[in-house]
């Protein structure tokens, strides 16, 4: 069994950034890719081996940033991506991890709030405590890091989210755990992020032709 996750968040905060840079320790500038990627892979924790998917979600091609039904079925564990220097992503992921709060009343599962692009200090709008506050208020794991230059914190971060995600996973052994397609967004999110349910219906059918695309496996 392995465990997942879906990293969520805003246009360009860095979610394939903080992925790649978590799987492969490299940062890679530019990312051309228009669709949802799941990454498999496999990690070393207390000297077990766990593999793992990770779901990076497009919020170009998406029509709605946050987590559509299938989604949150599919997932075990979220990961919410802002940009530290552009407040509106702050505000997005706080609309995120309420949505989650939401869907994970009945079946809880781990989250992970990331401010990305430490390196640009300079250029930040959104304080620390901001964060902070929004980890307690949503009860979900916090840290800062930049996928341009830091890859040791971004391992800490996603280490600690597959630590808690694979307790809560095996205390939960009888519960089975549901899977389906990757691709619904369901009108009553789209709706609280203003989309019209219209554009939803014609924007979803595009959807569910092209589901997430494996590209990247790791044994
Ligand atoms: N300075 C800086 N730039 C970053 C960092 N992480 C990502 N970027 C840049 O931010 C831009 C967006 O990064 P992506 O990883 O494609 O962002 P995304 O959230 O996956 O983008 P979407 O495709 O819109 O979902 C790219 O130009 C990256 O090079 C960071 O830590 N620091």
């Amino acid at each position: 069994m392995s465990l997942r996750v879906v990293v969520l968040g805003a246009e360009n905060v860095g979610k394939s950034a903080v992925t790649v840079r978590f799987l492969t320790r490299r940062f890679i500038g530019e990312y051309n890719s228009n669709m949802d990627l799941i990454y498999k892979s496999s990690i070393k924790q207390e000297d077990y081996v766990t593999d793992i998917e990770i779901l990076d979600s497009c919020a170009k091609k998406n029509t709605s940033i946050a987590p559509g039904d299938s989604v949150i079925t599919w997932t075990d564990s979220f990961i919410v991506v802002y940009d530290i220097c552009v407040h509106s992503s702050f505000e997005q992921a706080i609309k995120i991890l309420d949505i989650i709060n939401k869907a994970r009343a009945s079946v809880y599962c781990p989250a992970l709030l990331l401010g990305n692009k430490t390196d640009l200090e300079h250029r930040r709008t959104v304080g620390v405590e901001e964060g902070h506050q929004a980890a307690l208020e949503y009860n979900c794991q916090y840290y800062e890091v930049s996928a341009a230059d830091d890859f040791v914190t971004i391992s800490i971060a996603f280490q600690a989210l597959l630590r808690e995600t694979k307790i809560i996973q095996q205390n939960k052994p009888l519960l089975k755990r549901r899977k389906s397609s990757l691709v619904n967004v369901s009108k009553k999110l789209g709706a609280m992020f203003g989309k019209k349910d219209s554009e939803m219906d014609r924007k979803r059918s595009t959807c569910d032709v092209a589901g997430p695309k494996t590209i990247f496996e790791k044994a």
